[in-house]
């Protein structure tokens, strides 16, 4: 069966409509096990009554309920990547999943999202790439994509009858589907550069919620542009209620970022809004760059949704973390809440350099009036599995609207695995990685970013999981 089966995020709304758990095949390379929700919706009736575990993370075959909840009317539907996961539960990391990878290119107005595809189309990557343009209106695509013309061999479409994120998601899925029945041999990894005022939520949902596009193609990660110059005045901007701050959200859901156009503020400027940008989304790596030159690994290949580099990530982040505590929290006795805001701001330059840590101020992060902002626990510790379970998935299930992303490494006691996951709102996918080690200090770490987070409130729940 095709490979977009072997991988897929699952609503944990719908567990409520729960029958069972099944145990998985392991990820080769990755030792995984599928664990997450392997639902079936079909023929199930949601469930009425609580228990102590809905098997969120169970790894045991067990019977799983969803705890009673009447928000969970399942709003997204689960549709033929959980059904087929149900069917053949391996999940993969993209290195052997063998669909068009997508990378989504977002950003303000203006932010440079046109020059970083140009670039990207002109330079030596040895990718054969089609690109996706979302446009207000007619554009001259030719004279928009100058690189277009040299190379020759990209595949240019337009979507330019509306936004992405509103109108035209149809059309999206249609020409992806069209993309890949007629020319699948003449390109290997697809770009989508949304208009300036995406809202990413919708896009990355439509990878996951329409079933033609699941056997074709993986979304690989959001690239974010943030406009050095003029992002503070979008970031700074009220929106009506209900309405939202696009230039927040850009960054909110990024893989990926950009701070572009240094060269147009001073250094201290780029740090103030580098802090800004981290408090939005600390779990985003940042580069800056001058006119989107940047190296090409930075946006082909980025594995936003690929357990395996979220835990790569996550763990493996050491010196980046090293400099950074502002949001993150370790978690023990000599806990001091006080300390929380402080912040190692990590110093990147830009050019498509490495980010290194340079040096490193004390600052301080505020939270801004979007109200969304980025959570880390760091915890020492075991979980139970049960409490866990109830936790996360409750957690996720009610605040689905204001998490926007969540991803974690976990130490869950009886697996003797690493437990990665991650989430889109409640869309959830996990899975075990490799061994704990005999000597390894077993820390969880989870980060989460939307709104109305509160730190507090997420350690004290977290932690009461973890077995004394
Ligand atoms: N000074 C400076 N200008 C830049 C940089 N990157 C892009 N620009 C310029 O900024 C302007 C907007 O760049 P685009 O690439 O068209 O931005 P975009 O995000 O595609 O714009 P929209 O499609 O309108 O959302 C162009 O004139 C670019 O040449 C940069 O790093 N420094």
């Amino acid at each position: 069966m095709a490979a977009a089966f072997k991988t897929s995020l699952h609503d944990v709304r719908s567990a409520m409509l729960a029958r069972a758990l099944l145990p998985c095949k392991p990820l080769s390379g990755f030792h995984c096990r599928r664990s997450a929700l392997f639902f079936s919706s079909a023929g199930s009736s949601p469930a009425s009554t609580s228990s102590s575990s809905w098997g969120f993370l169970s790894l045991t075959p067990r019977i799983g309920r969803f705890p009673t909840r009447n928000s969970c009317a399942c709003r997204r539907r689960f549709l033929s990547s959980a059904r087929s996961a149900y069917q053949d539960p391996v999940s993969q990391s993209s290195t052997d999943d063998d669909r068009v990878p997508v990378t989504v290119i977002t950003g303000f107005l203006g932010s440079g999202k046109t020059t970083l595809l140009n670039y990207v189309l002109k330079a030596n990557h040895g990718k054969r790439l089609a690109v996706i343009e979302n446009e207000f209106g007619e554009v001259d695509i030719d004279g928009s994509l100058v690189a277009a013309q040299q190379a020759g061999q990209e595949d240019i479409m337009m979507l330019n009858n509306g936004c992405l994120c509103c109108t035209v998601r149809g059309d999206l899925v249609r020409m992806i589907v069209e993309l890949v029945n007629t020319k699948k041999d003449l390109f290997d990894h697809i770009l989508i550069e949304t208009t300036g005022l995406a809202n990413p939520a919708p896009i990355i949902e439509t990878f996951y919620m329409e079933e033609e596009l699941a056997p074709h193609v993986r979304l690989d990660g959001v690239l974010t542009l943030v406009d050095a110059k003029h992002a503070p005045q979008h970031l700074d901007e009220k929106k009506p209620e209900g309405v939202v701050n696009e230039a927040v959200q850009q960054i909110a859901y990024a893989d990926r970022i950009l701070l572009n156009k240094v060269d147009l503020v001073t250094e201290s400027d780029l740090d103030v809004l580098g802090q800004r940008i981290k408090a939005i989304n600390e779990m985003a790596r940042l580069k800056r760059t001058k006119y989107g030159e940047v190296d090409l690994d930075y946006v082909l290949g980025i594995g936003g949704f690929d357990l395996e580099r979220i835990e790569k990530d996550i763990m493996d982040d050491k010196p980046a973390k090293e400099h950074e505590h502002g949001h993150d929290h370790i978690c023990d006795s000599t806990c001091n809440h006080d300390d929380h805001d402080h912040h190692h701001e990590k110093h990147e330059h830009g050019h498509a350099k490495e980010e290194h840590s340079k040096h490193h101020h004390h600052h301080h992060h505020h939270a801004h009036d979007s109200g969304v902002g980025s959570v880390s626990i760091v915890c020492e510790g075991t979980l139970d599995l049960d409490k866990i379970n109830m936790w996360l998935g409750t957690l996720l299930s009610e605040n689905a609207d204001d998490i926007y992303r969540c991803k974690g490494v976990l130490s869950v006691d009886g697996i003797e695995q690493r437990y990665v996951f991650q989430a889109v709102h409640a869309l959830f996918e996990g899975g075990t990685d490799r061994d704990w080690q005999a000597d390894e200090k077993r820390v969880n770490k989870l980060v989460f970013i939307g709104k109305k987070l509160e730190r507090e409130s997420l350690e004290k729940g977290f932690k009461e999981c973890i077995l004394n």
